[in-house]
């Protein structure tokens, strides 16, 4: 589990980019940072493998608080993925994807051996481990990121924007095997997109932010569709345009919980309660 416990970070030049931050990020799961430019999502992923170190407050893996780890050593051992990657155009694809295990000891080969593997993991022909990264299309490129963010083994996995640039066809391909990727693999994943669809899609649990890093509201895309927390979030997921008209069908009332189906009927996930419980739950929603 990664713990923010009270965080707040204030740049030199005088910048609040995060004001007094708190959150769980349950393992084992994705969870989505989403929000307008600005808003502080990045400064927050880059908070857990100390690539930005906190003004006030802690951020706390596994009950260690990160402020007492080597910058280094701690970044190796959390995979990172950004647009773009980072990846090194003059390095082969497989020495690209090795990066880490070398720089961590790992022999040659085995390091190699272990980067033909994760080609298949991420969906990769083998034969394009001798070709450089401008022979590669945009999609194969996220792929290789995404490959060699886990060369290291890590069990978290932050992931920056990793599908903006690719057409979006090619982006719902690899927004469908990062969800198979988590199932297979386990990681705990933080992903940060300014999409929606995109948060609703992959996350487990998404967090809508303000500006300031200030959470407009936390919950799983059911509960935020179902209940915008206010008319900021009511906006930013389109409830205000009447996109999104999804409704709420109670189910067997032992089970506690309420199915929410969009316009077509098909279901958009479940959520806990009873919405004729509450008078500020409306039974018909508009969502997308
Ligand atoms: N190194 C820095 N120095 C000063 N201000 C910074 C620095 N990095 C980020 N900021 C500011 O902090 C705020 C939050 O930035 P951050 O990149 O975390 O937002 P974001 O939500 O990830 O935005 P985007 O979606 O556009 O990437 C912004 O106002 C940004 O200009």
């Amino acid at each position: 589990m990664i713990e923010f416990r009270s965080v707040s970070k204030r740049f030199p030049d005088g910048t609040l980019a995060v004001d007094d931050f708190s959150l769980l990020i349950p393992s084992r799961r994705i969870t989505v940072f989403v929000g307008s430019s600005g808003s502080g999502k990045t400064t927050l992923l880059r908070m857990i493998n100390r690539m930005v170190d906190p003004t006030a407050g802690q951020v706390v893996i596994d009950d260690t608080d990160v402020s007492g780890s080597d910058p280094v050593q701690l970044r190796r051992s959390i995979g990172y993925v950004m647009q773009n990657g980072g990846l090194l155009p003059h390095r082969r694809i497989v020495d690209n994807v090795a990066t880490v295990p070398l720089l961590r000891g790992t022999s040659k080969a085995e390091a190699r051996a272990r980067a033909l593997e994760l080609l298949d993991t991420v969906g990769l022909d083998r034969s394009l481990a001798n070709k450089y990264l401008s022979q590669l299309s945009g999609g194969q490129q996220q792929r290789v990121g995404v490959a060699r963010a886990l060369a290291a083994d890590p069990n978290i996995l932050l992931m920056d924007e990793p599908f903006g640039a690719v057409d979006p066809i090619v982006r719902v391909e690899l927004q469908n095997e990062l969800k198979r990727l988590q199932r297979d693999l386990d990681k705990t994943v933080v992903f940060v997109t300014h999409d929606i669809d995109e948060a609703f899609t992959l996350g487990d649990q998404v967090v809508v932010f303000k500006t300031g890093g200030i959470v407009a509201q936390v919950g799983t895309p059911a509960e935020i569709l179902a209940r915008p927390a206010d008319d900021f979030v009511a906006s930013f997921i389109g409830a205000d345009r009447g996109q999104r008209r999804l409704h709420l069908e109670p189910r067997d009332p032992s089970s506690g919980q309420i199915l929410v189906v969009d316009d077509t009927g098909r279901p958009a996930g479940l959520i806990d309660g009873d919405p004729r419980s509450s008078d500020d739950v409306p039974v018909d929603v508009r969502v997308s």
